[in-house]
């Protein structure tokens, strides 16, 4: 069975996916056996921005493995190309081949949903919260999407390097929503006023320092995949005021510029909050939580695994 990525995209709903992300986050941070995720390997290309990504993981538990092939290079648009592939692990039979842009697109701003209702879950009861995206490509445009789609925001800005894109993104949206405004620079003060931020770019650089956020903001930070790439500055990452959460900590080790250059402190995992309920309201109001992601190949099994039992159903209704 073939899902292009308009099937993905009609199939693949939010509800049960986060739960399923939940699952697997949390049994892979309690290192259930029945749980396998090899590193991943990113094989660059000639030495320069472009790669060969592979990602496998088996889930014996659920009965399936799967395997992401992707390319990564940057400067064709879009950026992220290739295939999720889903097997039975109990007969190794195929089950599934989706593409793997809008599987990569949504199961990302899916896991940064889930960061947020971990991490920041009163400012998600707040009716005047504040969402800022920074850069408007597949994952500004996903997770405007995402984060619309599951909680009502009172204001939303968007920046991007490249302004055509948040333009487009908000007239994309107009019929939608009317509270959508353009930050034409990253000293805009009225970043200082979001509640949650998710940063969303390419970038080599910095580009948000501790002076530009508030005390209590949430960031998911995504771009970021290789030791030379950050989005967050050091004084960001190692203020007393910061709690850094990662995806994988052997993963951010290895490939999250931020936490490499600044060698931040990682608290904790995703996985190791679900269900816990002391460590997430232990969190004060005031903390800034960043929640750095890098990816990881539980993330698109869960995604092949709800995208999969929900067309089976279809076909034997
Ligand atoms: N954490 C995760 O699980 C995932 C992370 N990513 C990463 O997220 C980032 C965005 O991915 P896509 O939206 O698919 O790519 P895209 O190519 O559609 O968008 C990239 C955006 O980054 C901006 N950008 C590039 N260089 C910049 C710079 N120096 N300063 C400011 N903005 C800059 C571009 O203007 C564009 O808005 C990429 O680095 C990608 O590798 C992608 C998929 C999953
Ligand atoms: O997890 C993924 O998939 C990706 N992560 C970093 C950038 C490329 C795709």
């Amino acid at each position: 069975m073939y899902s292009d990525e308009f099937t993905v995209k009609e199939n693949l709903s939010l509800s049960p996916l986060l739960e399923v992300l939940a699952d697997v986050f949390h049994r892979y941070s309690k290192h259930d056996p029945s749980l396998e995720q090899p590193l991943r390997s990113i094989l660059p290309i000639n030495d320069q921005q472009n790669a060969l990504l592979n990602l496998p993981c088996i889930d014996t538990q659920r009965g399936y493995m799967c395997v992401k092939t992707i390319t990564s290079f940057p400067g064709i648009l879009p950026a992220i190309d290739g295939v999720v592939s889903l097997f039975n692990s109990n007969n190794g039979r195929l089950l599934l081949i989706a593409d793997a842009k809008e599987i990569t697109a949504r199961r990302t701003a899916a896991v940064s949903f889930l960061a947020t209702k971990l991490l920041a879950s009163n400012k998600l009861k707040n009716e005047n919260a504040v969402l800022t995206i920074l850069g408007c490509g597949v994952q500004g445009r996903v997770h405007l999407d995402v984060f619309t789609e599951l909680f009502k925001w009172n204001k939303i800005y968007l920046w991007s390097r490249n302004m055509t894109h948040a333009i487009n993104l908000q007239s994309d949206y107009s019929s939608k929503l009317n509270n959508i405004e353009l930050l034409e620079n990253l000293n805009d003060n009225r970043i200082l006023q979001s509640d949650v931020i998710c940063t969303c770019t390419a970038s080599k650089e910095a580009l948000l320092s501790l002076h530009q956020v508030k005390k209590g903001v949430h960031i998911n930070a995504v771009g970021s995949f290789r030791a030379t790439m950050r989005e967050l500055a050091d004084d960001l990452m190692l203020s007393s005021d910061t709690t850094v959460i990662v995806d994988s900590k052997e993963s951010a080790m290895k490939e999250a510029g931020e936490i490499i250059q600044s060698k931040a402190e990682i608290v904790a995992e995703l996985g190791e909050l679900i269900e816990n309920n002391e460590f997430c309201d232990g969190i004060s109001k005031d903390k800034i939580t960043i929640f750095k992601s890098v990816g990881m190949a539980i993330e698109d099994l869960a995604a092949a695994i709800v995208l999969y039992e929900y067309l089976q159903e279809c076909r034997e209704k």
